[in-house]
């Protein structure tokens, strides 16, 4: 699975351009990591290859994922998963249940639901947690849980916007070898929107810094 972005531009409401004629080539299980100083554009960016750009925002050129123009679908019929700073859970839901919430409803049965959520469990390295209350776990243990429902819906592609800032370093290396890992295995293209050089160098992939 690749992305692509032709020619890809966006106009703010007030009418400047934010982003004007990105070309883009995601490979298959690789992270592109886009940086630039604040306010340049750069969550709009994910915003506009998720689908969830605002209204007003103007854009032109095209989103291609696997070769198929998805452009111009809504979001929910593209199947890209997205992860941001704050790993927002379900507090009335148990770590398992938040983790069914994310499985792709195209996985059917009961009992290979309950496999695959104990399998990203045990690959989140959680295994025997799935009972507690999500407020409960350490933030690290939260960012895990949140990228691996991000990942149950067998995404096609990941946009990944600033997913670390909020944890301490230590945990922050740890979750991020975690995060790459899961991507590379996946065979998944992401887009990773960082400030932190670290980040970056962890993503190995190119980076594009927009001016
Ligand atoms: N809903 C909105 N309506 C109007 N302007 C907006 C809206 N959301 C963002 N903007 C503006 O669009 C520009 C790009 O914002 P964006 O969040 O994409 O920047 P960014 O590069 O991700 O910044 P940061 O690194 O600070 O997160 C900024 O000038 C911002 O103020």
């Amino acid at each position: 699975m690749s992305l692509d972005l032709v020619g890809l531009g966006i106009r703010h409401p007030d009418g400047n351009a934010l982003i004007d004629d990105l070309n883009l080539s995601v490979a298959p299980g690789t992270v592109t990591t886009l940086t630039g100083p604040s306010g340049v554009g750069k969550s709009t960016l994910l915003n506009a290859v998720g689908g969830h750009l605002e209204a007003g925002f103007r854009l032109r050129g095209r989103v291609v994922l696997n070769g198929r123009d998805i452009t111009d679908l809504p979001a929910e019929r593209r199947d890209i998963g997205v992860m941001f700073q704050q790993a927002v859970m379900f507090p009335h839901l148990s770590v398992a249940d938040n983790l069914a919430f994310g499985l792709s409803p195209k996985l059917r049965g009961r009992g290979a639901r309950k496999a695959a959520v104990a399998k990203a469990l045990d690959l989140a390295g959680l295994a025997g947690l799935g009972d507690r209350d999500p407020a409960t776990l350490s933030g690290g243990q939260r960012a895990r849980v949140a990228l691996m429902r991000t990942m149950l819906a067998r995404p096609r592609a990941v946009l990944l916007d600033e997913p670390f800032s909020a944890l301490d370093p230590e945990r922050r290396h740890e979750i991020r070898e975690f995060v790459m890992a899961t991507i590379r295995r996946s065979g998944i293209p992401a887009l990773l929107v960082t400030h932190d050089r670290q980040d970056a160098d962890a993503a190995g992939g190119p980076v594009i810094a927009l001016t």
